[in-house]
């Protein structure tokens, strides 16, 4: 027997099943960062160490291990925030935090991406937390992404499509942002905020650049050192030769892993 189905009939069955997709959809992204952020704390985590606290949505199921962790196995870990978020999680899960100034040199960081390409470049900067991310992970032995299935990609640009976040002075953002489109192409936007009129000002008081590229065979080292050399710049959001090994929570809840030597 045929099915006759009209226009309105999958006009309201469309009504009442797609919220339902997106739900379960979400649940499995929420679900593959948290098997990520997991799997990378019971790796990296020991007694005594200190640890780098990444920022962004996947970084809380971290912390929330890390909590559990120190609690159930009686560690010691002292925590050095990545951002004002960063800082809020760890004061509200009564771990101790810790700064730069008494802890220069930290065991490892587990942080958030927007994108891991083939090589293990990063973009980050999504949350616009890039600046304070890459000085903590400079200081860190070891630098973990934990990342759900969405940000695994051979080539940056593949996946995420708002492009390098790149953190500069208010007074010379468009200067920067010609100077950039002149050096490499592409296009710019000055990253406006959601609940406040005008630009986002990150933690550190500054505006964000999203370069939307269109290049994607660019030498990424090459392309951070000479943004880097704009007067006004503070930091991009690319990082080159920095992560060690990443995680991907798949949508079945198992654990892709890729580290330097692998990629
Ligand atoms: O500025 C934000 C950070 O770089 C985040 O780590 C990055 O955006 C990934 O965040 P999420 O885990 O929310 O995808």
């Amino acid at each position: 027997m045929l099915l006759k189905v009209t226009v309105s009939q999958w006009c309201s069955i469309y009504r009442v099943y797609q919220p339902r997709f997106i739900s379960a959809t979400k649940m499995s992204l929420e679900q593959a960062k948290q098997v990520a952020a997991y799997r990378a704390v019971d790796e990296f985590v020991t007694n005594n160490c200190v640890f780098g606290v990444g920022s962004g949505s996947t970084v809380i199921y971290a912390v929330q291990r890390l909590a559990e962790k120190v609690e159930t196995d009686n560690l010691k870990v002292t925590c050095i925030p990545t951002s004002f978020q960063a800082k809020q999680l760890i004061l509200k899960h009564n771990l101790t935090l810790g700064e730069l100034d008494t802890h220069p040199v930290l065991d490892v960081t587990i942080d958030g991406a927007d994108e891991v390409d083939a090589n293990m470049t990063l973009i980050k900067g999504g949350g616009g937390c890039l600046l304070q991310e890459k000085i903590v992970a400079s200081c860190s032995k070891k630098l973990i992404v934990i990342a759900d299935y969405t940000k695994d990609s051979k080539k940056l640009g593949d996946r995420y499509k708002k492009g390098i976040p790149i953190e500069v002075i208010p007074m010379a953002y468009v200067p920067i942002k010609n100077k950039i489109v002149g050096l490499f192409g592409g296009e710019i936007k000055l990253r406006s905020a959601i609940a406040k009129a005008g630009p986002v000002v990150t933690d550190n008081g500054n505006f964000i650049l999203d370069w939307l590229f269109i290049n994607q065979d660019l030498d990424w080292q090459n392309v951070d050192t000479v943004i880097k050399m704009i007067p006004g710049v503070v930091e991009t959001g690319l990082f080159v030769n920095m992560c060690q090994k990443a995680y991907f929570g798949q949508p079945e809840g198992i654990v892709n892993e890729r580290s330097v030597s692998s990629s």
